[in-house]
């Protein structure tokens, strides 16, 4: 858990970029800041691995203040991503990759050996290795940013936001990596955005901040999108929050019209393990406003409709309210 007490951060021209920001960030997930352009989130991740430190206030790291831990233990324990990858232009991916390693002394042979599992787990082609950032593409060059900040096997993965230069279809796939890396390695993720869907997209938790870096709401996707806390999440989140609350419906809990067997020849399909929203979006796109849910398989188990994922997202958003 990291905790920040009343912390403020104020830069030699007078500029606070936090002020008086208490924020309790979990062990268990992701936990994703999101807010306006200038609004200090960039400046409060940085205080985390103490690429900056506070001007007051304090930050404790499971009980224990930051500024206590030498900064070359504390960054060890922590993986930072940036944007575009922030990868050095003059070494190869495997270079990249291997630079914490190097750094603390590992011998060749296990630094190779942990590039190639990293370059696994990260879905990049190890026929990649000896390539230079600049011959990769923009979602490639963001695996390599991702597989060098866990190369030490860090506690903590810090994200700065890491896919807002790429198009939305890497985008998606990217954000699908992230969701495995916390479910399968149990990495505590802190992710930055000013993007609302990739918050609620990622977020097991999400904080809203608001200029000069305090926090407007923290909770639940669910929670930001059904119960904005004030006018400032209301109009930060948009009008279009029911659609946006589809996405953490599961396409499985829509009331489905039985199908069986292959879809009809050029129906709109979603996957029954994918959210409602992307059932929804299959729906618009159709000719007919239908789309078919399909198994594992490939086969249509379920037919829906507009008018049914409507309602469904209208009984959820009445559930969470009642809660
Ligand atoms: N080194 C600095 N010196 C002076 N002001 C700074 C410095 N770094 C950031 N700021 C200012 O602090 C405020 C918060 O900046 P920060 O980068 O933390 O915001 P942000 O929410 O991450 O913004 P963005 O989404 O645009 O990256 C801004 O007004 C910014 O101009």
């Amino acid at each position: 858990m990291i905790e920040f007490d009343s912390v403020t951060k104020a830069f030699p021209d007078g500029t606070t970029a936090v002020e008086d920001l208490d924020l309790t960030i979990p062990s268990d997930g992701t936990t994703v800041i999101v807010g306006p352009s200038g609004c200090g989130k960039t400046t409060t991740l940085r205080m985390i691995n103490r690429m900056l430190d506070p001007s007051s206030g304090s930050i404790r790291w499971d009980g224990t203040d930051i500024a206590d831990v030498p900064v070359t233990r504390l960054r060890r324990q922590m993986g930072y991503v940036i944007q575009s990858g922030g990868l050095f232009p003059h070494k190869t991916v495997a270079e990249n990759i291997g630079t914490v390693p190097r750094l603390i002394g590992w011998d060749a042979r296990r630094i190779s050996a942990r590039t190639g599992e990293l370059m696994e787990l990260v879905d990049l082609d190890p026929a990649l290795a000896k390539r230079y950032p600049a011959q990769l593409s923009g979602g490639q060059q963001q695996r390599v940013g991702v597989a060098r900040a866990l190369a030490a096997d860090p506690v903590l993965l810090l994200m700065d936001e890491p896919f807002s230069a790429v198009d939305p279809l890497v985008r998606g796939d990217l954000q699908q990596m992230v969701k495995r890396l916390n479910t399968d390695l149990g990495k505590t993720i802190v992710l930055i955005t000013h993007d609302i869907d990739e918050a609620i997209t990622l977020g097991d938790e999400v904080v809203v901040m608001q200029r000069p870096g305090h926090v407007a709401q923290q909770g639940t996707p669910a929670q930001i999108l059904t119960e904005p806390a004030n006018p400032f999440v209301d109009a930060f989140v948009g009008k279009d929050r029911g659609y946006r609350a589809l996405t953490f419906l599961p396409a499985g809990e829509l009331d489905l019209t039985p199908a069986d067997g292959p879809p009809p020849e050029g129906a709109r399909t979603f996957p029954l393990s994918g959210s409602a929203r992307v059932a929804l979006d299959e729906t618009l796109l159709s000719t007919d406003g239908r789309a078919y849910a399909l198994d594992e398989g490939g086969r249509a188990v379920g037919m829906v409709g507009v008018d049914a994922i409507v309602a469904a997202a209208d009984r959820q958003r009445a559930l969470i309210k009642d809660s």
